[in-house]
């Protein structure tokens, strides 16, 4: 095996459907003993022909027959031409930042998950990489900062953890047309690609924790990262390869299966989510989700995605209330993370962005009384009875009789 891209499986199904089949329908045409489910090649090593090598797999970090499944299938679900399953999120952004070289520069959001921020920084420090965190909600701010040096212009849309939308046609456009050399990176893990699919929207790479909605039980850690473009997904893979970061066979294979429920999982999400934003707006709450019409950029994000989700946060306006709420519920639990089935509260501030430093935070305005809330596939009735009771005893609402 040499540092080439295997190539995609032989056989792809020329129909194409709607998502929610297209998800499910996992293509296994080769299978020697018509399996219906992929196996899992739970193998380091391939035996070769002779001396000369050249099977198809030769070893696991190059590339395993389990692994190419899901790859193929997760191309498929993205509108990618390439995608790679790698071992967390976090890896998929590292593998990409591994395009960009000591002395290039990022454009990024000031609103962003703290592991992405924490990577952004260390890139700074180590590597000289500059990033310039701008306001993504206001398409223009990205163009004062682009320039011959640019290398990524890297979006989350929604955001994480304040919900606020960037508007990937049009940055996209600005980077191609001022920057040939740049490429629009997008961060879809909260919407996933039954939601949403950036690279349909003009971006040049999308990237998933698939620990989240793709994978759907919290059972795994992974990432993934597809593109349209042949010579980008060379480097990716090179990359990939090269640092021994793809995805085990057992769990590609976990992936795979969770992955098959995603549009189902996420309906239900999106529905309980929908009733929990228009609880929690009866009470008077700032909430911060897309599926709400008081949310400024609510029109945009409907025209690039199909649905707002199931990541939602409110403020109190009183970070000991938050604590106090966050502690009084019980049904959701307190965790990081989001796109489980269960449902989790947490106060970014303190959890999933407690890594970008508090006098950063405060520069960029960061609500620190914030309360995430990633909802599940519960019975919605349960959530608001949990979730209603919890704003009771920590004082928020007054108690009902
Ligand atoms: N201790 C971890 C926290 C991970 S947060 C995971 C997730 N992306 C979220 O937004 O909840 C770390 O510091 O990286």
């Amino acid at each position: 095996m040499t540092d080439v891209l295997p190539s995609p499986a032989a056989s792809f199904k020329e129909k194409r459907y709607r998502f929610a089949t297209e998800v499910v329908t996992v293509d296994n045409p080769d299978d020697p003993h018509h399996a219906a489910s992929v196996p899992i090649y739970q193998s380091a090593t391939f035996k070769q022909a002779g001396a000369g090598g050249g099977g198809e797999y030769d070893y696991s970090r190059s590339g395993n027959p389990t692994r190419t499944h899901l790859e193929n299938h997760l191309a498929k679900i993205m509108g990618a031409k390439r995608a790679f399953a790698v071992t967390s999120g976090m890896t998929a952004l590292d593998v990409i930042a591994r395009l960009v070289q000591a002395g290039d520069e990022i454009v990024a959001g000031n609103d962003l998950y703290g592991g992405t921020n924490r990577l952004l920084t260390f890139l700074a420090k180590s590597q000289n990489i500059k990033t310039h965190h701008v306001d993504t909600t206001k398409a223009e701010s990205v163009l004062p900062y682009l320039s011959e040096k640019t290398k990524l212009v890297l979006l989350e849309t929604p955001t994480n953890p304040l919900i606020r939308i960037a508007d990937i046609p049009t940055i996209s456009q600005y980077v191609h047309d001022k920057c040939p050399r740049a490429l629009v990176v997008v961060d879809n893990t909260m919407m996933s690609p039954y939601l949403q699919r950036p690279l349909e929207l003009g971006a040049d790479i999308s990237y998933h924790s698939a620990t989240k909605y793709l994978a759907g039980h919290h059972d795994l850690m992974a990432g993934v990262l597809g593109t349209r473009d042949e010579a980008v997904a060379e480097q990716l893979y090179y990359v990939i390869n090269a640092t021994g970061c793809g995805l085990g066979p057992f769990d590609s294979w976990l992936l795979l299966r969770g992955v098959k429920t995603l549009a189902v999982r996420m309906d239900k999400q999106q529905h309980n989510a929908v009733r929990i934003n228009n609880f929690l707006e009866s009470y008077g709450f700032k909430v911060h989700y897309p599926g709400s019409t008081n949310h400024p950029q609510y029109e945009l994000h409907k025209k690039m995605a199909t649905g707002p989700g199931a990541v939602l946060s409110f403020e109190t306006g009183d970070i000991a209330l938050s604590e106090r709420i966050v502690e009084a519920a019980k049904l959701w639990s307190i965790s990081v993370s989001f796109g489980c089935v269960n449902s989790l509260i947490s106060m970014p501030c303190r959890m999933s962005h407690a890594s970008i430093p508090a006098h950063v935070r405060a520069e960029r305005e960061f609500p620190e009384d914030l309360i995430r809330l990633c909802v599940g596939i519960e019975d919605v009735e349960d959530l608001l009875d949990d979730l209603k009771t919890a704003l009771e005893q920590a004082g928020a609402l007054p108690s009902t009789p």
